[in-house]
């Protein structure tokens, strides 16, 4: 039987989560795939680990991480078919991820992203050294995670013009809009249980100020619709824009408001915005709350569509890179 070896660089709250779940699924994926899907390499920003033979959850502990086994020193070092970016999301440099990325393809490797600074910075430099390399790039944990966004437009709506997309694509923000409307809680306790559930980034003015929904957006845009956007020059609405006022007023006209990416298509020109639109309770966005998602797209051929549901968290990210591998799987390029 043959055997998939897989890396991850940056092991943090996905990180080990996915490696969890790979491991705890080894026998089952076996079995479907007649693969034997091995970790062979983990890093974190000061050291890591390898074994081509394979890592258990006990070796993956970072008391055993050699010092200075990162970033370079560790893409050289590991063997692998597939390695899964899940360092920090920077989106003024898309580093570490773009570096990791692109050795990693050098190396013959398929690449999973649930980090999004490379893909909002570089994704023409990373998908032409995929396609030269004949490697893919899988970025469903990237794209509001559990939610299928990319999927679900690429795969289940291939054959349909898309006229509009609307996407609740981020949890935080929508938990700490929906706790502020709902609960009354301030912004700070609403941001708080967020990081308790391990959904804010690691810099919550990430999710705050929009940065993470229009990441999501650049990616979407370039993946699904070849349009390079500058995330810089994106027109973004930010929850710090928000008033008691407001929330006040909303809370009189039974409006709730969500933070959305528009992606516009009957517009003169195309457009791609990351806005706060209010809702009333006959829009099916009023009543997705807390941290659930949602997308409505609407297409020239087969009509409307919604889907709500893939709560942002850490299993459910973790989730969504194997579906990512799964895929792999069972389009034969493993
Ligand atoms: N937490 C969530 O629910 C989701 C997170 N993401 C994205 O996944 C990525 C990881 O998220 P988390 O695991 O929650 O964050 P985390 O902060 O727990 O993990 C990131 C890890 O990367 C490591 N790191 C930093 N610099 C590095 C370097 N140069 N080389 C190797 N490792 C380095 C850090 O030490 C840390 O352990 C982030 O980019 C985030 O935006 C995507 C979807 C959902
Ligand atoms: N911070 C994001 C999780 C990663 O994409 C969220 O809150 O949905």
């Amino acid at each position: 039987m043959s055997v998939v070896r897989i890396a991850v660089s940056g092991f943090g709250a996905i990180g080990l989560q996915v490696a969890k779940l790979l491991l705890a699924r080894q026998d089952s994926l076996k079995h479907r795939y007649e693969k034997t899907l091995l970790i062979s390499g983990v890093c974190g920003s000061k050291g890591g680990v390898v074994e081509p033979e394979g890592l258990s959850l006990e070796q993956l502990d970072k008391k055993n991480f050699v010092a200075g086994l990162t970033g370079m020193s560790f893409i050289q070092k590991v063997e692998a078919d597939i390695l899964i970016e899940a360092g920090p999301s920077n989106i003024q440099t898309g580093q570490p991820g773009f570096d990791y990325g692109m050795a990693a393809l050098d190396k013959n490797m398929h690449l999973v992203f649930a980090s999004k600074g490379a893909l909002v910075c570089h994704y023409a430099s990373l998908i032409q050294t995929a396609n030269n390399n004949q490697k893919q790039i899988k970025l469903s944990a990237a794209t509001a995670s559990a939610m299928p966004t990319i999927d679900f437009v690429e795969r289940c709506l291939a054959g349909a013009t898309i006229k509009k997309i609307e996407a609740i694509l981020t949890g935080t923000s929508n938990l700490i809009l929906t706790d502020m409307l709902q609960s009354g809680s301030d912004y700070k306790t609403a941001l708080h249980k967020a990081q308790q559930l391990g959904i804010a980034d690691p810099d919550p003015s990430f999710d705050v100020e929009g940065w993470d929904t229009a990441s999501k957006l650049v990616i979407m845009a370039a993946r699904l619709f070849n349009t390079p956007l500058d995330i810089q020059l994106l027109a973004k609405d930010s929850l710090t824009d928000i008033n008691k006022e407001q929330v006040m007023g909303w809370q009189q006209q039974g409006l709730q408001p969500r933070l959305i990416a528009s992606i516009d298509f009957t517009t003169p020109q195309p457009s791609y915005l990351v806005k706060l639109k209010l809702y009333d309770k006959h829009d099916a966005f009023y009543a997705v709350n807390g941290a659930t998602k949602a997308i409505w797209v609407d297409t020239e051929e087969m009509g409307c569509f919604y889907l709500t549901g893939g709560t942002s968290n850490p299993l459910a990210t973790a989730a969504a890179v194997v579906k990512d591998i799964e895929q792999l799987l069972m389009d034969k390029l493993l």
